[in-house]
């Protein structure tokens, strides 16, 4: 997970540094957020870093041009559009910037007005396209909630509890293994909450010592210790307006839960070393794997912070108990990888679905969409083979002992293995058929006689 993330209503890219100042600056005034970057793989680079709603770039930039830019960002972040700037009376290159699949473009000098106008319209064409794809994944079956893919039906009932989340301003604790996707439900229901065009500010509170979190935190104001050179705003007036994560809150030391719950009863902070309160308007959510209940009553864990956080829970279930999911995110991260890295792969072999549902999968939807951004970088095929799987995947043993309820202990003829097998996996894929006789290399009949047989047996 990102230690801190943020998100800007504009990405300004420009080689002229002034160029980019003077922009930052005029829309500051407008009251529209950017952030600006001074080349093509700068700016590239921060897509991942931070969210931005919409892209200015200059055209003519050395190395790589904005044309270039366009054409990358059209590819990997379709749904960002780009605004080009471009040269007083060179229609040809605000043409090609429209090939290259820029939204629009606009003519330096620059009319700020013009431009501001221009830039709101992008975000709102952005948002709209947001919205509707949003409206037809969930038409879709609830296939999908923003970002979060996902057709089990634990998956389908979370869709419908975020929806009533994020239009209310509770406090929410979202619990789940690691890499379940808590950081993404977190973005998620800030993206549908009325708060979604201010800053969504995540921090890892495992990942910080203990003396720095107050001041990432809350700020610090100039010689408030050794280090402290200048002045420092602090996550809560960072996200101000917005939505702050607070990630692994199970990690944060007894100090720090003391002082946080003060300011949150107060929505107020104290930078550290100043003697003033800063009233915030933030929305906290939290996230933890460890079983914070426990943590209370092991007195690791104040219980009124506990409560404070808790207004709402979401436990995100483990990859291992989704079923069918697996293969639909396996399927979703292929084509995502096979698209960046341009390789044309158009799915998974025979053998591989199985390897992975049996499969335990301990480090969740993380591992897997690792697993197979290595597997879409190995393969030399058309299709993602068992060999283009880890080892550990393609040795894997421990989950058939289990199916269908089996106890190791329990000895039943082959008939009863199969026939519990087949029960497991049509459970798996919702009782769709043709997946169930892809993924046990069977025909839909023979799964059907084989069912049926063991049902006769079981009526003798
Ligand atoms: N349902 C999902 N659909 C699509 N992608 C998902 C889903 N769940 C998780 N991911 C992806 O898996 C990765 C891990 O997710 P995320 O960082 O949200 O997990 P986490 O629970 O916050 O992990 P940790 O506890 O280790 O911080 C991310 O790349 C995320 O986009």
């Amino acid at each position: 997970m990102t230690q801190k993330t943020k998100s800007y209503q504009v990405m300004i890219v420009d080689d002229e540094r002034n160029m980019c100042e003077l922009i930052e600056t005029d829309l500051r005034l407008r009251g529209i957020s950017s952030r600006w970057y001074t080349s093509a793989q700068d700016a590239m680079e921060a897509i991942h870093e931070y969210e931005f709603e919409v892209i200015l770039t200059d055209v003519r930039m050395p190395v790589t041009t904005g044309l270039q830019l366009c054409e990358q960002l059209t590819q990997n972040r379709p749904d960002i559009p780009v605004v080009v700037m471009t040269a007083f009376g060179s229609m040809e290159t605000a043409v090609n910037a429209m090939r290259s699949g820029a939204y629009d473009f606009i003519t330096k000098p620059i009319e700020m007005d013009l431009l501001a106008i221009t830039l709101q319209r992008a975000i709102q064409h952005r948002r709209l396209t947001e919205q509707v794809r949003l409206l037809e994944s969930n038409h879709n079956s609830a296939a999908m909630f923003g970002d979060i893919l996902g057709q089990s039906p634990v998956m389908r009932k979370l869709y419908d509890h975020l929806s009533q989340v994020a239009s209310s301003d509770a406090a929410v604790l979202i619990t789940g293994e690691s890499g379940t996707g808590k950081e993404l439900v977190a973005r998620s229901i800030h993206a549908g909450s009325r708060r979604s065009d201010k800053p969504f500010v995540a921090i890892n509170c495992a990942a910080i010592n203990e003396n720095l979190l107050e001041s990432e935190l809350f700020g610090h104001v100039k010689g408030a210790f050794t280090d402290a050179r200048g002045e420092r705003k602090g996550l809560f007036i960072e996200a101000e307006g917005g939505t702050l994560l607070l990630d692994e809150m199970g990690e944060l030391p007894l100090s720090m839960q003391a002082k946080l719950l003060r300011a949150l009863e107060e929505r107020k902070i104290r930078p550290v070393g100043s003697d003033k309160e800063f009233p915030f308007n933030v929305r906290v959510l939290t996230a933890t794997n460890r079983d914070l209940e426990t943590a209370v009553s092991e007195g690791r864990f104040r219980e009124d912070l506990y409560y404070r956080v808790n207004v709402i829970k979401i436990e995100l279930p483990p990859l291992r108990s989704r079923g069918a999911d697996i293969l639909r995110l396996a399927e979703y991260f292929l084509k995502q990888f096979a698209s960046s890295e341009k390789k044309p792969i158009s799915g998974l072999a025979d053998g591989v679905a199985e390897k992975l549902f049996s499969y335990s999968w301990p480090g969740n939807v993380r591992e897997l969409r690792n697993v197979m951004e290595r597997a879409v970088a190995l393969t030399r095929y058309d299709k993602i083979t068992v060999e283009d799987l880890p080892e550990k995947i393609r040795n894997f043993k421990g989950g058939t002992v289990f199916i269908g309820g089996l106890d190791p202990e329990e000895l039943v003829s082959m008939e009863e293995i199969e026939r519990r097998y087949i029960t497991h996996v049509l459970e798996a894929v919702d009782g769709n058929q043709t997946q169930a006789a892809r993924i046990l290399g069977l025909d839909r009949k023979t799964i059907y006689r084989k069912l049926k047989q063991s049902e006769d047996q079981d009526m003798k």
